[in-house]
This record gives C-alpha cells, structure tokens and sequence, in this order.
C-alpha cells in the first residue's frame, strides 16, 4: 500500500474514529500500537498519536521516542498525545481544576496556521481530559484556545508538529474534519486518491500475486464480509477458488436455501455442507458462551478441513476478517476476546496446514459495503444485517436444542419479516431475537400457560463498536408481540431490549 497516515494508538477509545476519518477523506491510513512501530519508509507521509486512557503524569504511562519521530514527518498529538509533547519537552501538565467532558468552544483561532484555515471563531469542539496543559515548552506556540483551556492547540515553531486537546474525530468536534483535512492533504500533502475502485485493483494484483496457481478453500455464510472477500478472490483467481457454505443448524429459518441461491447469480463455486447434526452433537449440554463459541469455531474448522482434503491441492483457507476484528486483537488494551472470541481470528490448528488469507483486514464494515457495492454484488446481500458467526447458539440462553432453534427461527421470521413489511429494515443496524432461559405464567384462552419468554434487539451503529437502541414505533412493536405470541407454540411473553452497547453488548451472550 502507498501513501498513507500513520496512527499510533496508546489506548484511546476514539482511535478507530480517527481512522475513519482520516479515510473518509479518500486517505489510506494504518493504526499501530504505540509501542510496535513499523519502519517510518516515505510512504507514511504524517503520523498521528491517539488519546489515552492513561495520565502522562503516571509511572509507566505510554511512551514513545519523540525524538526520532520529530521532523521526519508531520505530526499531530490528540489529547494523550500532544500532552505527551508538551512534557517530554519541558512544558507542564497538570490535572486540571474541573474535569472537561464534552462541548467546548474554540474562542480564540489563529487561523494563519495552515492546521485551523478556515474554521470559524467560536467552533465547537469535544474534549475528553482531566489532565491539561498548564505551560508549554520553549518554542511552542499556542495556536488556540477555549474559556478554560488556554492551550487548546499548539504548533512547534520551524517544524510541522502539532498538538490539540480536543478530539477533532468525533462528530461533536463540528470542524474536526476541516481540521483533519488541513493536517492530511494541506499539511502532509496527501493525495486523496484511495477509492473503493482503487483498493479493488490492488487487492486483486496483491491476490494473483500472492496466491498464483493454488487453490483455495473458503467458508461462506451469507454474510457482508465474507461475500465480499469471496468475490474479491475470485476476480483474482477465478475457479480455483471453492467456497464452503456450512448449514450449521444455526442459522435463520430459511437462510440456507435462500442464501445458495442468492450466490447463483455471483459465478462463484459454491458448496453447501449440511452439518446440522455435528454442530447440535458438538453443542450438547453446552451453556456457557464462550465454550459455545469454542465448540462452534472448532467444529467449522473441522467441516473446512474436511471439504479442503475433497480438493486436489488446497494451500489456503480464505477468511473475511476485516480490521475491526484485527484491531481489536492487537490493540494496546489487549484483545478484547476477553469479552467476546470471535472464532475468524487468532490462526488455525496445528493439523490445518493452510496458509490463510484475508483480502478484507483492513477495511471497515462501510468500506466493505462500498467495496461490495463498486465489485456489483446485489444490494441483498450488501444491505443485510450483520449474523454473527455461532448464529442463533449465543441467542438461545443456556443449552442448545434442536427444538430451541426451530422455535426460535420463527420468532427472528417473525420480526425480521416485520422489519422489512413496515420498510424499518434499513433503518436498524441489525436486529433479531433472543430465547431467554425462563418461561412465564400467561392466559391463553382461560388457560393457565407457563411457557418461554423471548427478547426482541434492533440496534443502530455505525461499526458495532457501540451501539444503541432503536426506537421501534409502539405499534409495530405491539403488532410483532402479538403475532409472534399467536403463531409461536410455546412463547408466551415478548419483551423489547433497550439497553445499549456499552454497557450492555449487542448479542446476550
Ligand atoms: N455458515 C457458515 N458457513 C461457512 N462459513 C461461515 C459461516 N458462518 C461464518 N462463516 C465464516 O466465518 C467468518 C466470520 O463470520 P462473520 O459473521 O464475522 O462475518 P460474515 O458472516 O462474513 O459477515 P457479517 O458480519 O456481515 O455477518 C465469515 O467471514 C465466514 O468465513
Ligand atoms: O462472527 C462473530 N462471532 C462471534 O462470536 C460474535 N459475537 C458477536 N458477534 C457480532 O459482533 C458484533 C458486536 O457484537 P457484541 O456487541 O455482542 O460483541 C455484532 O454484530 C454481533 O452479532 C459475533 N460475530
Ligand atoms: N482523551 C485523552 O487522551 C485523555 C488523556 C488523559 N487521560 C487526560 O485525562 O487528560
Ligand atoms: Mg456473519
């Protein structure tokens, strides 16, 4: 890849949106751990330090050496990073008297730097701090300032480095673009040229080369991610690509026919694999989350090996991780698995003696639909909501039963139908319903019933990083109640989730 921004993240929680950011300005850019730095080759052509949630006033805060960064390329400090400037070089900072969280506006803009052209005196902007920048070293210039923070953005005099408190990538920051732009095209001189067209022809150059006559092998599930990477191999490789779709007996009702289907029109090679019964053997007596996880990432590895040694010479298994997922396995916090295992990263067994490859590990969920939507796949497929990969086992709480999934494939039918009749589908990130592990005492034609409960989720975001919930007309939702309770044997109750991520998460388990 050419061109690009370099992001070293110390940990903040905005470091992704940065990224974004700076992509959405057509600019090609890379996160890395502040402490893992790849070699500064004339291809980075500006480096910006993240926010944190540390203190640079702690021992054994994030550090880096500055002093071989400094005047190579242009730099630019968010928060964490333009407090850790200001200190190294002699300037003090200190915890600030009141904790700044939230709006704040930039009442003084000297808008000679080439960082602030054309931003508007007055500009809201977002800080996150509780530290704050009390002097500067010799040499620094500040370059802005709010009511309460004098040293709201600093430039190093004779060098291209600068530090802002405020974090220009959130959406609150309202010029936080222009700013960004200033720094990506004005200052660095980037050439704004990286486009979905762009990524495609390089990405299939790379492919060939990399993969020349060999075959590969490839799960499929039908889903945005995959279906794109998929595609992309293809054009790269034509028929030596096999994909692999494996009806887990966990997926939504009707999916696996409809989703062969929908693959007729794509020319790819597809395989459907019924392992139903291997996936509910390998599921019994399971509640715990993670070992469901476990227990599904190893018995979709043993259906891929399988349908790899049906293929005269396979050397590699094609996967649809994007850079969320690389991200979050690499981050400075430390993979988030902790939280939840997603079964695509983190490599394969020992006996798999594949090479993997992932044509989609460094873009987003918006970028992948872009890419999808430039390589012509149909928007059916664009357009669906994210499936997570275990399917309806981490929405049936508690153990997995074969009649637990039919009952709950009806209840999703239900809703997601009801989504798509009412034209809320494209409204809501993603939705779908979860089986609680209680039952309830209800009346059903003066009877007494005492049967499940389940949950219904829709959710908006952005990249699932958080998310919150939607706020589904009362009408549609009493209509959904009504009809899942009526046509669903054995649910007599409906509930609507409205928490949001964080701190709940998207899925109950
Ligand atoms: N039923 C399945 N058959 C074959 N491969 C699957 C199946 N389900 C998941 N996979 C594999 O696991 C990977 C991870 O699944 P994940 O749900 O994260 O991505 P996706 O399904 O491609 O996209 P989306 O996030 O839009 O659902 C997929 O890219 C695919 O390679
Ligand atoms: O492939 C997957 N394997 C998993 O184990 C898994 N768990 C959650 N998800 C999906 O990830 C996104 C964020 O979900 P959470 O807020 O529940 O962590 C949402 O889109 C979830 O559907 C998974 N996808
Ligand atoms: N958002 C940030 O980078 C915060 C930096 C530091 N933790 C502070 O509170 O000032
Ligand atoms: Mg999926």
């Amino acid at each position: 890849m050419a061109e690009q921004i370099l992001i070293l993240d110390f940990g903040s929680q905005y470091t992704q949106l940065i990224a974004r950011r700076v992509r959405e300005l057509n600019v090609y850019c890379e996160i890395h751990p502040y402490n893992n730095i790849p070699e500064i080759t004339s291809d980075f052509k500006g480096l910006i330090l993240s926010g944190s949630p540390c203190s640079v006033r702690d021992e054994g805060s994030p550090d880096l050496d500055l002093d071989a960064l400094r005047g190579k390329l242009p730099i630019l400090g968010v928060c964490y990073g333009s407090q850790l400037l200001a200190q190294k070089y002699g300037g003090e900072v200190l915890p600030s008297e009141i904790r700044e969280y939230g709006r704040a506006n930039l009442d003084h803009i000297d808008l000679h730097y080439d960082l602030l052209k054309e931003m508007t005196h007055g500009s809201q902007v977002w800080m996150s701090h509780g530290d704050t920048i009390k002097t500067l070293p010799e040499g620094f210039d500040v370059i802005a300032s709010t009511a309460s923070v004098k040293v709201a953005a600093f430039k190093i005099q004779n060098e291209e480095t600068y530090g802002i408190q405020f974090h220009p990538e959130v959406t609150h920051s309202v010029e936080g673009k222009n700013l960004l732009r200033n720094f990506v095209v004005n200052i660095c001189g980037c050439s704004q040229d990286w486009t979905s067209d762009m990524f495609i022809d390089i990405t299939v150059a790379e492919l060939k080369e990399r993969i020349g006559d060999d075959k590969v092998v490839m799960g499929l599930s039908g889903g945005v991610d995959s279906s794109v990477a998929a595609t992309l191999i293809h054009r790269a490789i034509g028929e030596n690509l096999t994909c692999v779709f494996v009806d887990n007996g966990l997926l939504r009702k009707n999916e696996y026919e409809e989703v062969l289907e929908s693959y007729k029109t794509l020319g790819l090679n597809v395989i459907g694999v019924d392992s139903k019964q291997r996936f509910y053997d390998a599921l019994a007596g399971i509640s715990d989350p993670e070992t469901k996880r476990k227990a599904i990432g190893k018995a979709f590895i043993e259906v891929f090996d399988d349908e790899a040694h049906k293929i005269d010479g396979v050397k590699w298994l094609g996967q649809g991780t994007i850079y969320p997922d690389v991200i979050e396995s690499v981050s400075v916090k430390g993979p988030s698995a902790t939280i939840k295992s997603h079964h695509n990263v983190g490599g394969l067994p020992d006996f798999m003696k594949l090479s993997v490859v992932e044509p989609l590990n460094t873009l987003f969920k918006d970028e992948v639909r872009e890419v999808g939507r430039a390589l012509e796949i149909p928007e059916k497929i664009i357009g669906r909501h994210p499936f997570p990969g275990p399917g309806l086992a981490i929405r049936i709480l508690g153990d997995i039963t074969e009649e637990k999934v039919k009952t709950l494939q009806e209840v999703d039918y239900i809703f997601i139908q009801g989504l798509k009749n009412h034209g809320l589908y494209d409204q809501v990130w993603q939705a779908g319903a979860i089986l609680l592990p209680i039952q309830s005492v209800g009346v059903m034609g003066d009877e007494r019933t005492y049967e499940r409960v389940v949950a219904l989720r829709a959710v908006g975001s952005v990249d699932g990083m958080t998310a919150d919930w939607i706020h589904l007309p009362y009408d549609f939702l009493g209509k959904m109640s009504n009809e899942i309770i009526n046509r669903v044997k054995g649910v007599n109750r409906v509930v609507y989730d409205i928490s949001s991520k964080p701190p709940a998460t998207i899925e109950w388990e």
